[in-house]
């Protein structure tokens, strides 16, 4: 079996002047759920119409389950469920009534699946309820319903939880983390907000300006996002030498300022503002520290913007 699910080798697209994608090789394990992470306009539509058929690249190529000629591609997109922009929900009719018109239209047989995505996004008791009366939480869950529909084994989803209140973002989260993990559905899900995606990605993706800036893994991710103590001493070779005496650590680096990271002890400070002040030490700033999330991804495409 292909370990990607999706690869694209120098992915590129421009629209007139505006170049949406710029030379993109970006890589979804099967399994994974892949964040791609990026502003307004970073291009995270565009990579996602181009995997799924719905626009075409100005050069590069596209892999789908190990298969990239243009028949291979076609076929393999029937594998995807894909929720881009808002589907053709109908207002004036139920979430059964929504899911058995995508149902006839795709020419997926029997109404079997229906019941059983329904039950599964959790909108299996809305009966009579029609879809204008839904909240944007429900409507949100319908449209990953119509994705949904045909089992899919990769499942693309742009911005699933735009607008939502936080509850909604917590509920679209776990549903999407059950999918993965209960029935294996690999997912590609965009966010401007890496939060969101934090603890539901297994990889993440950073695109800017139509470049992706790099791809890592959840645990890359939070050693980048570590947190540690920032400790600025009047000698900070004596420190460092506390430090590893004292303390038995060497998980600390001085930075050229002279300001340390400590990343160990980061549960015991005072023993370590005891030990440098025991040796006689002045302490200026003493602080836990750790780069949260979002501040990582603004440095990130601050740094190459
Ligand atoms: N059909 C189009 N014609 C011209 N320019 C386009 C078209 N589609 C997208 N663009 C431009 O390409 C760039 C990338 O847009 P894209 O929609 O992929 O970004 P995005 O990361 O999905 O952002 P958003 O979250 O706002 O949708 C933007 O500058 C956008 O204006």
């Amino acid at each position: 079996m292909n370990e990607y699910v999706l690869r694209t080798r120098r992915l590129t697209k421009k629209y007139k002047n505006q170049l949406a994608l710029d030379d993109v090789s970006l890589n979804i394990r099967r399994g994974s759920i892949y964040g791609f992470i990026g502003q307004n306009g970073a291009g995270k539509s565009t990579l996602m119409k181009l995997a799924t058929g719905m626009a075409f690249p100005t050069s590069g190529t596209i892999e789908l389950f190990g298969e990239s000629g243009e028949k291979e591609l076609v076929r393999a997109r029937r594998r995807m469920g894909i929720a881009i922009e808002q589907p053709a929900l109908f207002p004036q009719l139920t979430a059964k009534e929504n899911l058995e018109i995508h149902r006839l239209q795709r020419g997926i047989p029997g109404m079997e699946g229906i019941k059983k995505t329904l039950e599964l996004v959790g909108l299996e008791g809305t009966g009579m309820k029609k879809a204008r009366n839904f909240s944007l939480g429900m409507k949100q869950r319908l449209a990953l319903a119509v994705a949904l529909l045909g089992d899919p084994e990769f499942l693309v989803l742009d911005e699933p939880t735009n607008g939502l209140d936080p509850v909604g973002v917590v509920e679209m989260r776990d549903l999407l983390r059950r999918l993965n993990r209960e029935i294996g559905i690999t997912i590609l899900i965009s966010s401007h907000i890496l939060s969101e995606l934090h603890l539901l990605a297994t990889h993440y993706g950073i695109i800017h300006k139509g470049r992706l800036l790099e791809e890592l893994t959840l645990d890359e991710l939070q050693r980048k996002c570590r947190q540690y103590i920032r400790i600025k001493v009047d000698s900070p070779q004596r420190a460092a030498a506390v430090l590893e005496r004292e303390l038995a650590t060497t998980e600390f680096e001085v930075l050229p300022d002279g300001t340390i990271q400590l990343f160990e002890h980061l549960e015991h400070p005072s023993r370590v503002s005891g030990a440098l002040a025991e040796a006689g030490l002045a302490i200026e700033q003493f602080m836990p520290m750790g780069e949260a999330l979002e501040s990582y991804f603004t440095k990130r495409i601050g740094g190459e913007a």
